[in-house]
């Protein structure tokens, strides 16, 4: 029978009864050009030391799991069960997961199951319904249906006494071992060849009805079946067609050996390469579309993916070192003196600063932020932020601050886009030494030079061992305490305010990049009592802050989910702002409000900066979209979820995580009319997704956009700064929407947001009304979800702020 265009993939022989050679022809150059590398990662653990495989297998670019291989290859011998054993190696080779490439994956079964019931039950390509192979019920109908194959126990009984089937030497398996060592494609070719199989008695019946659930919950079987694209949702539905097939045409020493086997892995090994004939033969068209899904979902070799970078021969130069060790200060020499010059930043905030920085000393520069764009004329330097960078232009230096972001687990994908997509003849890289053993990977694939200029702090951090013995009242003048709420913050910032003389500004994630700046120079100007900041880890990126000591307040932080202990390089970066060359307190120390705390602190700053094995990626839209014409009448969400469960990468990338933008994909589902980009555009709007009133705000503007009318802000103005802590947070809230407002304007046609001047001025009155309410702050803070004040602490005497304390004894 002729094949299929999916048969011309692979095909597995078994040539002589019993040698064990397999040989594996891919006939699909095409493919084996686009995809042998990202599938040769995932070498089967001891295949070196297997002497099928290291000796007579030389399958150079193989487009699946070699496990597949040793697969057929175990059929051939497969009366050795103990070889089939649990050992296996899991391969994933579709997964998205972040999976250590040295494919060291042991949850063999487990995962496997429960990747059925994540995806296998999901849907029936077939009949458009979840498939369940433990419903009794099911087994019922396949036996209702298997006309000819059993229809009637007693006369089934009857016929059995007659048949051959049975006998002494089969109950042990005796006499069907050849079954075994027989060439699958030959088996299925003679199964398929077959008008009527074999009647079984009852109990063989069981037992193969029995193996055939335990392949459809095969884990492993559904890992290799992505190999010739059977997908794992498709998985089910094919199994339970092999089934129908198998039973119908089972000839009966294909049986006897199979009920020899019972329902275990060696029947589920013995069973699966006739499977996979079954399935190259029968399902063409799924095969074909599972392919063009996985295709489309190829984010493997990212560097091919900018052609005009990789024709440059661009000169890397990573400047490594700790936080105040003068790195980025290099760098922008080198940025000042180009003609041509980008600056990509983390922060707005930073992005801000070195516009400021650099325009201030004479260099003109422009700005490009997600919210703003200030074109400064004559100016040939641009200082943005790292999502914003153009890999259309050319310069002759970029500097890429922050590098160790490249493995941020949501936005790493826009460091990595940058250093592999930027058109620089010369790019600097400043940043911790993380991501220097990746950062030389990935020259290796581009093909650049990479220089190495390596840093140490000017002055070395001191540890005060003394600590503040767990009272606020010994905090000095130049100390910045670090808390991990914006809770905690105001109420450490009251407890120092009330039992000392010292005032206190406030640096947190949630205020606009504009309060933040006035708070840091509030702090940095010595002719005011603001001498004490109070500030979360956002102090740790970005700002120049004159701190003379970083205080931890804590060394644990609320995950979301649970108290965790702060990571090691978080430490090093927050306690490594104590100190700044320049300053009035160039030496740093950094030290704990209790004792206790103490040794983890020394025990971060002493351990070594990780080795960061993969960093982040993200799909474009493009490929998004070239994904999405694969899938019939899905939501964006689930399209993105699919792509995750799909795409591959090289073993140094992850998908950057993106439930956030899924979230928004889902509240956005409601709007009609949008285009599947302008929807994706959409979801990476910043926006907080806890904030009902950011979303609502969202949706609205979505919703005018796709109607076509003019998207307006339509929000009341608020008149004062904040006097209460409702307030305050209802003035950050209403940044965060004007914020949204003022990217959407940069990310769609200007003319849809015609009032980007008044966004402009509220977001600068805001901004304002913040740092008034943040100079008099002094209330008890609220509960966002609550609206309620915290319970009050005792009048006269410090007590440290429970909060945390309650949640660690939890
Ligand atoms: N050669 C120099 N002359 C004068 N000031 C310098 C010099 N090098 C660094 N500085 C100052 O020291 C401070 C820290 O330098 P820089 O910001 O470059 O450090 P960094 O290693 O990049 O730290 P971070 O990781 O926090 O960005 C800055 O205020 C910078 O202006």
């Amino acid at each position: 029978m002729a094949r299929g265009p999916a048969s011309s993939l692979f095909r597995v022989y078994a040539y002589k009864k019993n040698s064990s050679r397999i040989r594996v022809l891919l006939c699909n150059q095409q493919y084996i050009t686009t995809s042998s590398t990202s599938f040769g990662q995932y070498h089967h653990r001891g295949a070196s030391q297997n002497p099928f495989l290291s000796s007579s297998f030389h399958v150079p670019n193989r487009p699946f799991s070699t496990n597949l291989i040793t697969l057929a290859c175990l059929g051939l011998i497969s009366q050795r069960k103990n070889v089939l054993g649990s050992d296996y190696f899991h391969v994933k080779p579709f997964s998205s997961v972040a999976e250590d490439g040295d494919g060291d994956v042991n949850d063999n079964s487990e995962g496997g199951r429960t990747d059925l019931v994540d995806l296998g039950c999901e849907f029936d390509a077939d009949s458009g319904k979840s498939i369940d192979f433990d419903n009794e019920n099911e087994v019922t109908s396949c036996h209702e249906e298997e006309d000819g194959v059993y229809e009637d126990f007693d006369s089934a009984m009857a016929e059995l006494d007659n048949d051959s089937v049975d006998g002494e030497g089969a109950a042990n398996g005796e006499g069907y071992v050849h079954v075994a060592c027989r060439n699958p494609l030959e088996l299925y070719r003679e199964l398929r060849d077959t008008e009527n199989g074999v009647k079984l008695r009852r109990s063989d019946w069981v037992t193969l009805t029995e193996t055939f659930g335990v392949l459809s919950r095969s884990g492993w079987a559904s890992d290799q079946a992505l190999a010739i694209y059977i997908g794992k949702a498709f998985f089910p539905t094919a199994v339970q067609k092999f089934k129908k097939f198998f039973f119908k045409k089972c000839s009966a020493d294909v049986a006897k050996y199979l009920v020899t086997l019972g329902p275990a892995d060696a029947a589920v090994k013995f069973l699966f390469p006739i499977f996979v004939e079954y399935c190259l033969e029968e399902f063409p068209n799924e095969i074909k579309q599972f392919q063009g899904m996985v295709e489309s979902a190829d984010l493997t070799k990212p560097h091919t993916w900018f052609p005009f970078a990789r024709a440059m021969k661009r000169k890397i130069i990573y400047h490594c070192g700790p936080t105040n060790s003068g790195k980025t200060y290099n760098a922008l020499q080198r940025f000042m003196e180009a003609k041509k010059g980008l600056y990509c930043s983390p922060l707005r905030l930073l992005a801000m600063e070195v516009f400021d920085k650099v325009n201030a000393l004479g260099v003109y520069c422009s700005l490009q932020t997600g919210q703003e764009k200030k074109y400064i004329p004559f100016s040939n330097h641009t200082s943005c932020t790292v999502e914003m960078v153009s890999t259309d232009e050319l310069y002759d230096v970029a500097v890429i601050d922050e590098i160790q972001m490249m493995a941020d687990p949501s936005r790493g994908y826009a460091w990595t886009r940058a250093l592999l997509g930027l058109k620089a003849d010369e790019i600097h890289l400043c940043g911790d030494p993380s991501v220097l053993n990746i950062v030389r990977k990935i020259c290796s694939d581009t093909g650049d030079e990479l220089y190495e200029q390596h840093y140490e702090r000017f002055k070395p951090l001191v540890v005060e061992a003394k600590t503040l013995l767990g009272d606020l009242r010994n905090v000095r003048s130049g100390d910045c305490v670090v808390a991990f709420s914006r809770r905690e913050i105001f109420e450490v910032k009251m407890a120092i305010e009330r039992y000392t003389n010292h005032r206190c500004c406030v640096i947190y994630g949630a205020l606009p990049p504009e309060t933040r700046r006035q708070q840091a120079n509030l702090f940095n100007d010595q002719d005011n009592e603001f001498d004490v900041l109070v500030a979360s880890d956002a102090v740790g990126m970005g700002l120049n802050l004159n701190i003379r000591r970083v205080v931890f307040y804590s060394v644990s932080k609320y995950n979301g989910d649970k108290v965790v202990p702060v990571s090691a390089s978080q430490v090093k970066q927050i306690a490594g702002r104590a100190g700044r060359r320049g300053s009035i307190y160039p030496d740093g120390l950094t030290t704990t409000l209790h004792l206790n705390d103490l040794d983890y602190l020394i025990e971060c700053l002493k351990q070594p900066f990780d080795d960061v094995k993969k960093v982040g990626l993200f799909p474009f839209f493009e490929q998004v979209e070239m994904f999405a014409s694969k899938l019939q009448d899905v939501s964006l969400s689930q399209l993105l979820e699919k792509f995750g469960q799909n795409c591959r990468l090289d073993g140094s990338y992850f998908l950057c995580r993106h439930d956030h933008i899924k979230k928004v994909a889902n509240m956005l589902e409601k709007v009609q009319e949008l285009s599947l980009e302008d929807r994706f555009n959409f979801c990476f709007a910043p926006v907080n997704i806890r904030d009902p009133k950011a979303m609502y705000h969202l949706v609205r503007f979505a919703s005018a956009y796709s109607q076509k009318v003019p998207v307006n802000i339509y929000m009341g103005m608020p008149k004062a700064s904040a006097s209460n802590d409702a307030e305050l947070l209802d003035l950050e809230s209403k940044h965060q929407v004007v914020s949204m407002y003022l990217w959407l304007s940069q990310h769609f046609e200007r003319e849809n947001f015609p009032y980007v001047q008044k966004a402009e001025t509220m977001a600068t009155d805001i901004a304002g009304l913040l740092a008034e309410s943040l100079v008099k702050a002094n209330w008890k803070p609220e509960s966002r979800k609550t609206g309620k004040p915290m319970p009050q602490q005792k009048a006269d005497v410090y007590d440290r702020p429970r909060s945390l304390i309650k949640l660690k004894e939890k």
